[in-house]
């Protein structure tokens, strides 16, 4: 979870999320969202252009069931670990540029698959410093990234990736080392 901090999208002095059934503990709630995310995630995700619009259409996708703002950009500053993510207000633009760089990139198609994973390592590292939702960012980091590793020709099976090692390559990212991220990347694209 995050640091925890009771703001507007929580219940009064709590750091329960509201949500569509107004449940209010956070067992529940954790247990609720992940039930039904993962059911999302297993249907057809909306088509789009891997843009940022794209990207947050999958977030509304996977967490419609579940909160009001799903598919939209959080209005609160937010942390985890001590890594303070990208300011509300510069989301919009800084997602913007990193989708265009994307799009420049040719959404990593036909690279090498080593370049592939370093330049995909670079894309999500970015994505997650900018966070743009007030939850639900990994999974829709991960759902995206499975849309354009599918799109750049590569067949991805998540079940061979280790969670753990995931988050630390993420945490390794953001400090600024994105090798252990690269090499996990690779370590999926080579079958
Ligand atoms: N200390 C940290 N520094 C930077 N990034 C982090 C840190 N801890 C977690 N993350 C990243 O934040 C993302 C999780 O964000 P968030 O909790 O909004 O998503 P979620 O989908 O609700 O949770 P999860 O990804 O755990 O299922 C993941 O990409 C994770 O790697």
């Amino acid at each position: 979870m995050y640091d925890a901090v009771a703001d507007d999208y929580c219940y009064l002095g709590t750091t329960v999320l509201k949500n569509k059934l107004d449940l209010t503990d956070a067992d529940e709630l954790e247990a609720f969202e992940a039930e039904v995310s993962d059911a999302r995630a297993d249907e057809e995700l909306p088509a789009g252009n891997l843009d940022f619009a794209h990207f947050k259409s999958i977030h509304e996708h996977l967490f419609q069931d579940v909160y009001d703002w799903a598919g939209k950009i959080r209005t609160v500053r937010m942390s985890k670990g001590g890594s303070m993510f990208c300011f509300p207000e510069n989301v919009e633009n800084q997602a913007s540029k990193l989708f265009v760089e994307l799009k420049k990139d040719k959404f990593l198609i036909g690279l090498e698959p080593e370049t592939f994973a370093k330049k995909a390592a670079h894309f999500l590292s970015e994505l997650n410093v900018i966070h743009a939702f007030r939850e639900g960012n990994g999974r829709t980091q991960l759902s995206f990234f499975l849309l354009l590793a599918d799109h750049a020709g590569y067949a991805i099976n998540l079940e061979d990736l280790d969670p753990d090692a995931f988050l630390n390559a993420m945490i390794a990212s953001f400090d600024g080392d994105e090798e252990p991220l690269a090499a996990i990347i690779s370590g999926l694209v080579r079958h």
